[in-house]
């Protein structure tokens, strides 16, 4: 993948620039865990990415609070910091024996029962069993999804493919620093893979990190705020989906369309789907497929980009090889005083298991309220064909309203980045409309922000009729694409 830079920027902001002053949240990115292992990694060389991670883990994601803690120990890695590390696989706990409310769920006779909360802010619970994710994450998950010869096929064609994946790259200060596993992007057609090329924007590069004082130069101490700017890129590496992706899109569309009516049945309230929740099915158009070759490999925690799939979005996200471990972890929003707002219990983290086969669907309370992760692991058993390796493909429903044709452009020039405010009361579950940042040559962000609004199914509602106008050519797109879903070979 040709990931690249056009400038890294840090800038003072002693006295914050517009752009601080209106942004509704101070999490903008700066949960963006990779960016702030990246940080730490440059300013600390001497420690493994897992234990930044557990010390970031360890102190609320401050980068300042773990710097500070590092700067005097020796660039051994402590002890205790890798034990923070995944466990074998395998050692999953199920919670068959005492989670509560699993058969009136079931049932669908009383939805929205509150499940015990279960998690414990510090520690790690971990599930194995398909009723158990259902009922304490955002998540459900399918085990044995693909009949097996069609699951190795695919298997062996992603581990052809990812012989050529790539890291993710940025610079920040003189280092570059790579995404700690390799990816690429699958879509279904030419002009598709065109499209994607030329006129979107990924935020995996169009990174803003806002934290404040930082210890590490004597003569930054005094700062209230650091802005590390990353340019936003276009995806290079967009790839024609392959055979064996395009079979399998048919039953991954079909389970999760199904796991989404099961979920609004059974957990949302009145039985009835969530505001800014899409009625229509859910349609994968484009997948998203990582490799992690080894036990290390992991990605950190992350909501995904919701600019292109709209709010309360759906992602259906299949593994294979080498089982691993999905974390997840509620956000509990802060109020004005820095106090969490709920117990902070519902923080912590819980662990899904991933094995081969397994059919994981992100539902849509997903990626607003929550944060998640695949952890770097101590040990992996090894897959009788992947080796050491494990595959995931994220099936996404990029939405045709949401192409950046139609969403504001900031004053850069460029469409705009759409973001929740997360982590603060005020404003809470609010959307808004962002300066991707520093993406101009000059790479400097400007101070663009608009809250975003959509009707109760979350259509963005300020440009309908421009939408419509163009709609037409979208729809004999789409109606291609499944055609020639339908015609692909099986
Ligand atoms: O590998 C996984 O299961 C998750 C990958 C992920 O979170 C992503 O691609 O956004
Ligand atoms: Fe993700």
């Amino acid at each position: 993948m040709d990931a690249f830079l056009r400038g890294v920027k840090r800038k003072s902001t002693a006295s914050p620039g517009p752009r601080l002053e209106t942004c509704p949240q101070d999490d903008n990115e700066e949960d963006s865990t990779d960016v702030k292992l990246a940080i730490l990694a440059s300013l600390h060389p001497g420690f493994e990415p897992d234990v930044l991670l557990e010390s970031l883990l360890a102190h609320d994601g401050s980068v300042e609070a773990v710097s500070a803690s590092l700067a005097d120990t020796d660039a051994r890695p402590a002890p205790v910091a890798r034990s923070g590390a995944a466990a074998v696989v395998g050692n999953q706990t199920s919670l068959r024996g005492f989670a509560t409310t699993n058969s009136i769920v079931k049932s669908g006779i009383t939805p929205t029962k509150k499940s015990k909360l279960l998690s414990r802010k510090g520690t790690t619970l971990r599930l194995y069993d398909p009723d158990d994710v259902a009922e304490h994450t955002p998540c459900s998950i399918i085990h044995n999804f693909l009949p097996a010869d069609m699951a190795n096929d695919l298997l062996r064609e992603m581990l052809d493919e990812s012989r050529t994946f790539e890291k993710i790259t940025f610079k920040i200060f003189d280092n570059v620093v790579a995404s700690p596993h390799t990816s690429t992007f699958y879509v279904e057609t030419e002009a598709e893979q065109s499209i994607q090329k030329n006129e979107y924007y990924y935020n995996g590069s169009s990174l803003t990190v806002c934290f404040g004082p930082y210890n590490a130069n004597p003569e930054d101490r005094d700062l209230h705020l650091w802005e590390f700017v990353l340019t936003a890129k276009y995806f290079q590496d967009v790839r024609r989906i392959t055979p064996q992706l395009l079979r399998v899109k048919p039953l991954v569309s079909e389970a999760v369309n199904r796991e989404i009516q099961h979920r609004i049945r059974t957990k949302y309230p009145d039985g009835r789907k969530l505001k800014y929740q899409s009625p229509d099915p859910w349609q994968p158009n484009a997948a998203f497929a990582n490799c992690y070759n080894g036990p290390q490999e992991h990605v950190g925690y992350h909501s995904d980009q919701l600019t292109y799939l709209g709010p309360r979005a759906v992602i259906g996200s299949l593994s294979l090889g080498v089982a691993r471990e999905f974390r997840v972890r509620k956000v509990i929003p802060r109020d004005a005083d820095n106090n969490l707002t709920d117990d902070p219990d519902a923080e912590g983290q819980i662990s899904i298991h991933l094995p081969h086969n397994s059919l994981l669907v992100m539902h849509s309370e997903m990626q607003e309220l929550w944060k998640h992760s695949i952890a770097p692991a101590q040990a992996i058993d090894p897959h009788p064909i992947a080796g050491i390796r494990r595959i995931n493909v994220t099936y996404r429903d990029y939405k045709a309203i949401f192409h950046p044709k139609y969403t504001p452009k900031c004053k850069c020039g460029i469409p705009t980045v759409l973001k929740v405010v997360q982590k603060r009361k005020e404003n809470w579950g609010r959307y808004f409309w962002m300066c991707h940042a520093g993406n101009t040559p000059e790479g400097q962000s400007c101070s663009f922000f608009k809250w975003a609004d959509f009707d109760d199914d979350g259509n963005p509602i300020w440009d309908v009729a421009r939408y419509r106008r163009n709609r037409p050519s979208l729809q004999d797109t789409t109606r291609q694409c499944s055609v020639e879903a339908q015609t692909s070979p099986s």
